[in-house]
């Protein structure tokens, strides 16, 4: 099987994760995977060919480095990683908060579409993958755009609404340019989002009747430092509290009573990488009688990212083989909070997801 080019936007913990997972890959089997082999794709068939940032500790040092630099704290899992992949400069547009400024070392250069494309193309990228800071609503159209004039696949890792564009337009670039779409913004692999959103199915599922919920989630990283602006936050609650409410009975009726309230809630810096999440649901079961549930998740931030970006990168891929184009609805909705075409319920999307890669991935064999 060949290899997969990647291009990656944002050389922060989600970054390194993925890097260092195929890494790893390339030494011994990886642990908690779920899925081997994609469409004949391992983990270790990731190439990296790419990779922008706007933070000068990072810019022009080699990926296997500066995915140590700057702020990011995600632990070294191994030693000497050369991807040969010198970390080029962004455009930095609106992908730093102000009050991270302080955090952060930003260049000041212009960057132009002309030579982000050019990059791109000289490097040969097949999947561009987004990992800029929530609220980076510019520059995420900027990179949809360079991708798509670089002609690759787009995994949107963030909830900017380009995969479930509401206005279709985005979805129809990428359909007339014959490119695949993925997104937007990863559900991790076993965090609050698919816990919370599989819990609510299970009580749907169980014909009870959610009345009311919360998930709060706290963290140290640099991911919920910049989340703490209320502006760049409002497409990550809107994203999130939809997971949820597509498993809801009564989803219009809660969001309109305000009886859900979804998010990132704190930035606490000792947690580090680790996200502690808090689910509460109270629901009526049979004879109106109240059912009252009470989670607390504590994870590992951005192990849980690379898990399900591994995945959506060779998905991405087996997309590109198999010549599909516009959103890749299957992908989406499992490993997305914010398909373009969501599903009520987890096991539904997984089984949806699995047929399309038996589809797709014998018709390659
Ligand atoms: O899946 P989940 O745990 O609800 O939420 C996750 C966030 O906590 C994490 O910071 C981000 O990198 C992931 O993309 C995902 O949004």
């Amino acid at each position: 099987m060949g290899k997969i080019r990647v291009g990656l936007v944002g050389i922060g913990n989600c970054a390194s994760a993925i890097v260092q997972s195929v890494f790893l890959a390339k030494k011994r089997p990886l642990r908690g995977i779920l899925f081997e082999e994609i469409g004949g794709y391992r983990v270790q068939d990731i190439d990296f060919v790419f990779a922008a940032d706007v933070d000068t500790r990072k810019i022009g040092k080699d990926l296997g480095q500066a995915i140590f630099e700057g702020s990011n704290l995600f632990p070294r899992l191994v030693e000497d990683i050369e991807t040969g992949v010198k970390v080029t400069a962004g455009p930095v547009l609106d992908g730093v908060a102000e009050h991270m400024r302080p955090f952060f070392a930003p260049h000041s250069r212009d960057v132009s579409m002309d030579e982000i494309v050019k990059a791109m193309r000289d490097a040969g990228v097949e999947v561009v993958v987004n990992m800029l800071p929530v609220g980076s609503e510019l520059a995420t159209r900027f990179y949809a755009e360079a991708t798509l004039r670089a002609g690759a696949a787009f995994i949107n890792g963030i909830p900017v609404f380009i995969a479930s564009d509401p206005t279709g337009e985005w979805q129809e670039k990428y359909r007339r340019a014959g490119l695949p779409l993925l997104g937007d913004d990863v559900k991790g692999q076993f965090g609050a989002t698919i816990l919370h959103s599989a819990l609510t199915a299970l009580m749907r599922e169980r014909g009870l009747l959610v009345e009311e919920t919360y998930q709060l989630n706290i963290g140290g990283n640099t991911d919920f430092l910049n989340m703490k602006e209320e502006e760049r936050l409002r497409s990550k609650r809107e994203s999130k509290t939809s997971a949820v409410a597509y498993t809801l009975f009564n989803a219009e009726e809660i969001i309109r009573s305000q009886r859900i309230r979804i998010g990132p809630s704190d930035w606490v810096p000792f947690l580090g990488n680790t996200k502690v999440a808090y689910i509460y649901i109270k629901a009526t079961s049979f004879l109106g009688l109240p059912v009252e549930l009470d989670v607390k998740l504590k994870v590992d931030d951005k192990s849980m990212f690379a898990a399900s970006m591994v995945d959506a990168i060779r998905l991405a891929k087996l997309a590109l083989d198999n010549g599909l184009s516009g959103p890749i609805h299957e992908a989406s909705a499992y490993y997305f909070k914010h398909p373009p075409r969501p599903v009520s319920s987890p096991y539904e999307a997984k089984r949806m997801l699995e047929e399309f890669i038996a589809r797709y991935g014998a018709a390659q064999a």
